[in-house]
């Protein structure tokens, strides 16, 4: 962890949580978190089942009151600052939650241009172009524009989603369980629209997956949250290599342990997602 100046070894911290404590009623979720995520970097964070990673997600966010500690964005301690510049802040983050929740009633156009009419008094074919360069962004074909939700395939509403969250052209987007519920092809290829847009756009992205492939295809750092805490973080590698009886479980157990096996077969000649 750094000294608290904004960078450590010459990067930007983007997302730094400290200490964080999160209480419902005797129920401790967070025990004293301490987390930091480095401008373009994508992070996978994972964890078992009802460890916290969608409430830390939720603090992070601010849509969930912290019992202590400090999370910071951009460089900016969240309870410092004002009504308005929280929300001049987030204008600067994109979210998709898990199964894409997008308003089912609405076409993609106007999901995406949501955000948009939230935030900002543009003209009606303002925002048509703007969400036209969205969908084309998520490689979603201009016909899906008008279409409502039910209408699309489980992908197309992923990109969809997507494309809402970088309505407003985020320099950091939030990704929980993004590839839950596609097949391995759809997955795979999500996985390539979230690399090639961290490239393109330069993106950070804090990712909750359970998805080892995810890890593996797109992440620079996973980080694993286990009884409140990360109780690992690093490189794939690093976190592959821990000695740590929970990470060796969840890396190397049944699936986890088939997966590393079948993506060093891989290594030598083999190809394609499991
Ligand atoms: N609003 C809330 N009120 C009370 N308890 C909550 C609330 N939100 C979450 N919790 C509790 O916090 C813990 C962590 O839940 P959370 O949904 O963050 O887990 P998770 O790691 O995201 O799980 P999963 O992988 O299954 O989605 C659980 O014990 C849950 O019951």
């Amino acid at each position: 962890m750094d000294g608290g100046n904004g960078a450590e070894a010459g990067r930007e911290v983007v997302i730094r949580v400290r200490d964080l404590v999160i209480e419902f009623g005797r129920n401790r979720v967070m025990k004293g978190l301490n987390l930091d995520v480095y401008r373009g970097e994508v992070l996978g964070f994972v964890g078992g089942s009802g460890q916290g990673k969608s409430v830390l997600t939720r603090a992070i966010l601010g849509l969930l009151p912290k019992t202590a500690g400090r999370i910071e964005i951009f460089g900016h301690d969240r309870d410092s600052l004002s009504e308005r510049d929280l929300r001049l802040l987030e204008r600067r983050w994109g979210v998709l939650f898990q199964n894409g929740a997008l308003f089912s009633g609405l076409t993609v156009k106007q999901n995406i241009q949501l955000p948009m009419r939230e935030r900002f008094d543009l003209s009606q074919r303002f925002m048509d172009e703007l969400a036209m360069l969205k969908i084309e962004l998520v490689g979603l074909p201009p016909s899906a524009a008008d279409k409502i939700p039910s209408e699309l395939s489980g992908g197309m509403v992923k990109r969809a989603a997507l494309a809402r969250a970088l309505a407003l052209d985020p320099e950091l987007v939030f990704l929980d369980e993004p590839t839950s519920g596609l097949d391995p092809i759809g997955a795979a290829e999500f996985d390539r629209l979230i690399g090639t847009l961290k490239k393109t756009l330069g993106l950070t992205v804090f990712m909750v997956t359970h998805d080892l492939d995810s890890l593996y295809a797109i992440c620079d750092r996973v980080a694993a949250l286990y009884d409140g805490k990360v109780i690992g973080e690093g490189p794939m590698e690093t976190v592959l290599a821990s000695e740590e009886p929970w990470l060796r479980a969840y890396f190397h157990g049944e699936r986890g342990g088939r997966l590393i096996a079948s993506r060093s077969l891989r290594a030598h000649g083999a190809e394609g997602r499991d």
